[in-house]
């Protein structure tokens, strides 16, 4: 599995106003997908290319695109929508799976509740978009659930993630790729991340 955590000042100065729980929800959503963009960045920095030939005003030239088929982006509902903007902005031709789940307050199992993949996703490269990767629960069964799918080129994508969450992952996925925004210390009793950020989702929609 590999890592890639950005180090990047952008990064370090938004997540201060990520973290602070006075950030109201507005300003919280924005700064996710600003976020998101520098995630965005990184995450497709692997994407193929192609050679193509063009004409500018002055001359023909070689120049580079992107390979056909396009990629897949597939935020976990709910908070995975918070990145999904971002992701759209750079890639406005991707296709989007949608995947419902919630962790159960008690077990913090993922619980399954809505899957709609677009095909040919054994073909396409696939970016899993979610803020919070805590227990790893949620990232390793929308992993398992798209590999089933046939899904082979697979990128996590987090704003936050526990030590935890990516020990999880290593063992459930080791071929996973993985971008996160910052790695933070640990989980609490409840399976938050600390220092965190809170309930990612209820920030972003408003829901607490
Ligand atoms: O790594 P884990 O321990 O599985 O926790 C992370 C999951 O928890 C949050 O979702 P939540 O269950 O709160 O659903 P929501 O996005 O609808 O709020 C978060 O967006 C992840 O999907
Ligand atoms: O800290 C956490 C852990 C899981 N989900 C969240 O939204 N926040
Ligand atoms: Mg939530």
């Amino acid at each position: 599995m590999t890592t890639t955590v950005l180090d990047h000042p952008l990064v370090h100065h938004k997540l201060s106003l990520i973290r602070d729980r006075k950030t109201p929800g507005s300003l919280f959503r924005t700064l996710i997908e600003e976020v998101g963009l520098l995630l965005a960045v990184e995450a497709t920095r692997t994407l193929p290319v192609e050679p193509v030939v063009i004409e500018t005003p002055l001359e023909r030239t070689e120049s580079q695109r992107l390979r056909q088929l396009d990629p897949v982006l597939v935020p976990v509902l709910r908070a995975g929508l918070g990145l999904l903007p971002s992701f759209l902005r750079l890639l406005p031709t991707a296709k989007v799976g949608h995947l419902g789940l919630y962790r159960d307050h008690d077990s913090l199992v993922p619980v399954p509740y809505y899957r709609n993949f677009p095909p040919l996703l054994e073909a396409r490269p696939v970016f899993v978009l979610d803020p919070m990767l805590a227990t790893g629960g949620s990232a390793s069964e929308a992993v398992r659930q798209l590999k089933g799918a046939g899904a082979a080129n697979l990128t996590l994508v987090a704003v936050l993630a526990a030590p935890e969450g990516l020990r999880r992952l290593q063992e459930d996925h080791p071929d996973l790729r993985i971008i996160v925004g910052a790695v933070d210390r640990q989980l609490n009793e409840k399976g938050y991340i600390l220092p965190g950020l809170g309930d990612a989702g209820d920030r972003l929609f408003g829901t607490a």
